[in-house]
């Protein structure tokens, strides 16, 4: 059974601070965008997690974020079964597009209808923290403002069909090392959200930003190289993803839209033209 696995973009994100469990209390606002995964999941009467991949850089083993997810999943129910899942990966790896924890929330819910676990919304989001802190978003899909660890969402206006340039350079960023290494916080994200939420884009487009471009930067000088070139080639905004090093790009207007791509797509290892959810 074939099923889409979405990335997601954070349209702003600020790190709040360090909390007792070592994680940090984040505010941001996260959207799905049209650049997804294809997850082919089939039952086998193993109790085994088969996984493969077209792309050679996607973990098979127990580090992978869908054999994670199952471990967590058999501590709430029994399972007497197991799954040969092939990913056909389009999303960038460790790129700060959530595509593992993607992954793993798909399969989630794929198991709990396959298998009619009837699971609570509750247990769904301990299996989901369990497994990572940005894999619940994906049970929500919606463009919401997320806080504490990212899990815990406040639904704003839509913000779908936006035209996004997606870059990436095929460095990858560890979330970890991001946060490990983050000194300030911008207070939050209050008028991003007012802005987003009122739809007074341009207001958001003035005020957005993403509290670990000033560490990620370091790590992947690109980065801030690529923003500049989005901007002019006539982004209304360009950001940094996650924790990188993903940059995305949104165009109001549509031939700008085209002209980036074209400008942009034989100079780095990945460039997407895609669109918010
Ligand atoms: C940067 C974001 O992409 C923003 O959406 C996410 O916060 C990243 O979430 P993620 O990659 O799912 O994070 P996890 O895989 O759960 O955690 C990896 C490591 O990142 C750090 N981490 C992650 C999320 C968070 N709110 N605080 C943290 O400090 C922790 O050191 C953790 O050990
Ligand atoms: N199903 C999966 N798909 C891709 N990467 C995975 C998966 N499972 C585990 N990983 C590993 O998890 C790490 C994070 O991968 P992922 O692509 O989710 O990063 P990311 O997009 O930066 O996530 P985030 O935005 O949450 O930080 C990488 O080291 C990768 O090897």
């Amino acid at each position: 059974m074939k099923v889409n696995s979405y990335a997601k973009i954070n349209l702003s994100l600020d790190v709040l601070g360090l909390r007792e469990d070592g994680y940090h209390n984040i505010d941001t606002v996260m959207n799905l965008i049209d650049l997804h995964d294809i997850m082919d999941i089939n039952r086998n009467s193993t109790y085994e997690l088969n996984l493969s991949s077209n792309n050679p850089d996607f973990p098979t083993d127990k580090t992978n974020l869908i054999c994670k997810l199952f471990e967590n999943l058999k501590k709430f129910r029994e399972i007497n079964c197991g799954y040969d899942v092939f990913v056909d990966k389009q999303i960038p790896i460790s790129a700060g597009l959530a595509g593992g924890s993607s992954n793993a929330c798909e399969f989630l819910m794929y198991v709990n209808d396959d298998l009619s676990l009837n699971l609570s919304d509750q247990e769904i989001k301990e299996i989901c923290r369990l497994t990572g802190a940005d894999t619940f978003y994906f049970t929500n899909k919606k463009c919401v403002r997320a806080k504490g660890i990212g899990n815990e969402f406040v639904r704003l206006s839509d913000f779908s069909n936006k035209n996004i340039i997606i870059v990436n350079n095929g460095m990858s960023i560890s979330s970890k090392d991001v946060y490990d290494n983050l000194k300030e916080s911008n207070g939050g994200l209050g008028k991003v959200s007012v802005a987003i939420d009122s739809r007074d884009y341009e207001t958001f487009y003035r005020e957005a930003f993403n509290t670990m471009e000033s560490v990620s930067e370091k790590l992947v000088e690109e980065i801030s190289i690529i923003k500049e070139q989005l901007y002019e080639l006539g982004a209304n905004l360009a950001l940094m993803s996650g924790s990188g090093p993903t940059v995305f790009g949104i165009f109001e207007n549509y031939n700008d839209f085209e002209n980036c791509y074209n400008k942009l797509k034989d100079k780095y290892k990945y460039v997407f033209k895609t669109k918010t959810l």
